[in-house]
C-alpha cells in the first residue's frame, strides 16, 4: 500500500487484513463518522438556533411580500440549492402550499454559456441581475464560505435589495465577513461532508419554520429583518 493510501485508510495498514477484520474496522469508522455528524449538528443548533429562527423570519417575510427564493451553490452545495428549491416548490407535507423558488444551478446550458463566455465567477451574478427582484431572497451554500461566484452574486443581490443569506462552514470564510450578506449561518466543522450534512438539517428545519410563520394567523412578523 502506498503512503498516501496508508494515510487515508490507517486501519488497512499492518496487522491482520482479513475481510472480517477490515469490515470490523470499517464499522468503527461508520460509527465514528455518524457520531461526528450528530455532534456537529448538535453543536451548531445549540449555538446558532436563534440565527436559524432569524433566517426563517427573513424568508417568510420575503414570501409574504410576493418574493421568491433564489438558491445557489457549487458542487455538492449546488445539490443543496436544488434540494432547498424543490422543498419549497413541492412541499411533502400535506396542507402546506407550494412557494416560489428558483434553482440558479438548474440549467446546464445557462451555466456552461456563462462559464465559457464570461467566466465561472459570473454564473450566478448574471442570473441574479436578470432574474432578481428587490422582494426576493438569495440563499447561497458554501462549505468554505469563500467561493468567488457566490460572493459576486451576493454583492449584486445586495445592491438590488434582495435579502442575502449564506450557509457556510469552517470559520465562515469571506462570507462571514461580507457586508453584502445579511445573515450567515456558520457550521463549526472543517469537514466538507459534515458541513453539508448540517446544511441539510438546517434547511429542512428552515422550510418547516417558514411554513409555520406563514400559517401564523396573527401574521406577527415584527422584527422580521432585524439586523438589516
Ligand atoms: O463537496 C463536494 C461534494 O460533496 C464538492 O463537490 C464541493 O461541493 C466542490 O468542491 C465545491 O466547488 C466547493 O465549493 P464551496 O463549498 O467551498 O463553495
Amino acid at each position: 500500500m502506498t503512503d498516501h493510501l496508508q494515510q487515508l485508510y490507517p486501519f488497512l495498514h499492518g496487522g491482520e487484513r482479513s475481510a472480517d477484520s477490515i469490515d470490523a474496522a470499517l464499522l468503527v469508522s461508520v460509527r465514528e463518522k455518524a457520531g461526528e455528524s450528530a455532534r456537529v449538528k448538535t453543536q451548531f443548533f445549540d449555538r446558532c438556533g436563534e440565527g436559524v429562527v432569524a433566517v426563517a423570519r427573513v424568508l417568510a417575510d420575503r414570501f409574504r411580500r410576493g418574493g421568491r427564493l433564489l438558491c445557489m451553490g457549487n458542487g455538492g452545495s449546488s445539490c443543496d440549492a436544488a434540494h432547498l428549491t424543490v422543498e419549497f416548490l413541492h412541499p411533502v407535507t400535506a396542507g402546506r402550499p407550494a412557494l416560489p423558488a428558483v434553482d440558479l444551478g438548474a440549467s446546464n446550458a445557462t451555466l456552461t454559456a456563462l462559464a465559457n463566455d464570461v467566466g465561472v465567477e459570473q454564473i450566478y451574478l448574471r442570473q441574479v441581475s436578470a432574474l432578481g427582484r428587490a422582494e426576493d431572497a438569495l440563499v447561497g451554500f458554501s462549505t468554505s464560505g469563500s467561493s468567488a461566484n457566490l460572493l459576486a452574486a451576493f454583492q449584486r443581490g445586495r445592491e438590488m435589495g434582495l435579502a442575502t443569506i449564506a450557509l457556510v462552514g469552517g470559520d465562515g470564510g469571506a462570507m462571514a465577513q461580507s457586508p453584502n450578506i445579511d445573515r450567515c449561518l456558520v457550521v463549526p466543522s472543517d469537514s466538507v461532508h459534515r458541513i453539508q450534512e448540517t446544511h441539510l438539517a438546517i434547511y429542512h428545519i428552515l422550510w418547516d419554520l417558514v411554513h409555520t410563520l406563514l400559517a401564523d394567523s396573527r401574521g406577527d412578523l415584527a422584527g422580521a429583518e432585524a439586523g438589516r
